[in-house]
């Protein structure tokens, strides 16, 4: 039964109860701006298909919601042999993998997933449960404090009254909490730093108007809402000062692949010499890809395309092209702003050795 509620502080998901008898909690983030509910996943098909339709999205919340999805799972067929308990994870990370093949932190979460109930030597059913719902717990946890690291680094590059643009949503509800992009900005912001943000509505599914400008509002960041098409214009007007975005999948010479969009603002934000900075975790690197050319785009419905905005934009039958993500180069970025530092210049070299610290 969907819950609703707006509470002061959100929690964009969690697990509620016990590995047994819980169950997995997130907003639907489809229903945001205007309506705040949040709901219950006590199956995997539930959690598969909230990954699916983006009522959880963003690349580490959709590695939280795998993490959990797992342990549903791992239960669905009975508790009480080990045996049933490791055959059922294991049909549901397979699972799990076919829902959206773009952000890698699904896969590195199952991989986690998979690899915890490997390593637990063998016991009971109820003992193996009970430690896999760890692993999906430490997954959450880990990816906050990343979060707020990413915050803390990525605020010493903002310089109070800048104007900053921002691109589809990273904020705390594409998070466990707090967000990468949006991190950046909520930091300095706790700094005294205030800044100015422009969000790209995003189009066709509008995270930025519908999930960043809501999340800026409510934390009492200016921001002003722009149609995709009008960065280049703010730019030239001078408006903006640095361009912070999130990512869904580096690859190891540091292409970013992020929202649809991003490389058309990376191109635009070199052509009026403002620097452009992906925020993300580590466990958004991907490097066994040498480079952007093996990162998988997702193809989306056209129907995202051709009935936005509750009505039909569109003519009946027209063709469409909608791919979720695009891969911007490493040369157009500035900097990758991860937890365990800022990635600058962007290489294979930089990134293995600010990865390793
Ligand atoms: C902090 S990662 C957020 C990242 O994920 C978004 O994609 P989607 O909304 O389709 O899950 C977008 O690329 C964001 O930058």
């Amino acid at each position: 039964m969907p819950r609703r509620e707006e509470s002061a502080s959100y929690r964009t998901l969690g697990w509620v109860g016990d590995e047994q008898t819980g169950h997995l909690r997130l907003i639907d983030q489809t229903r945001l701006p205007t309506e705040f509910i949040e709901i219950d996943c006590r199956d995997v098909p539930t959690v598969w298909e909230a990954i699916k339709l983006l009522r959880v999205r963003g690349a580490p919340a959709i590695g939280v919601a795998a993490g959990y999805g797992a342990v549903i799972g791992a239960r669905s067929q009975g508790v009480k042999d080990e045996g049933t308990v490791r055959k059922a994870l294991a049909e549901a990370t397979a699972y799990l993998r076919t829902s959206r093949p773009t952000a890698v932190n699904l896969f590195w979460a199952l991989d986690r997933m998979d690899a915890a109930a490997a390593a637990t030597p063998p016991s009971n059913g109820p003992a193996l449960l009970k430690r896999l719902l760890h692993e999906a717990d430490a997954i959450a946890e880990e990816d906050r404090a990343m979060c707020r690291s990413i915050g803390k680094f990525g605020a010493e590059l903002v310089q109070a009254g800048e104007g900053i643009l921002t691109h589809c949503n990273a904020g705390g509800l594409a998070t466990a909490d707090y967000g990468t992009a949006l991190a950046v900005i909520f930091s300095a912001q706790e700094q005294g730093k205030h800044v100015h943000v422009f969000a790209d509505e995003t189009r066709p599914l509008l995270q930025g108007a519908r999930l960043t400008a809501w999340e800026l509002q409510r934390r009492g960041v200016p921001v002003t809402l722009i149609c995709d098409n009008m960065a280049a214009q703010v730019m030239k007007e001078r408006k903006i000062q640095k361009v912070v975005v999130g990512a869904d999948r580096i690859a190891a010479n540091g292409d970013a692949a992020n929202k649809i969009g991003t490389y058309g603002v990376a191109l635009l934000a070199k052509a009026h010499g403002i620097p452009f900075y992906v925020a993300a975790p580590s466990s958004t690197f991907d490097l066994s890809i040498a480079d952007g050319s093996a990162i998988p785009i997702e193809q989306r419905d056209p129907q995202e395309v051709t009935h936005g905005f509750g009505r039909q934009t569109a003519p009946a039958g027209v063709s469409v092209y909608n791919p979720a993500f695009d891969v911007t180069p490493a040369e157009l970025i500035s900097g990758i702003i991860t937890e365990k530092g800022v990635i600058r210049p962007v290489n294979a070299g930089t990134i293995r050795e600010v990865l390793a610290g």
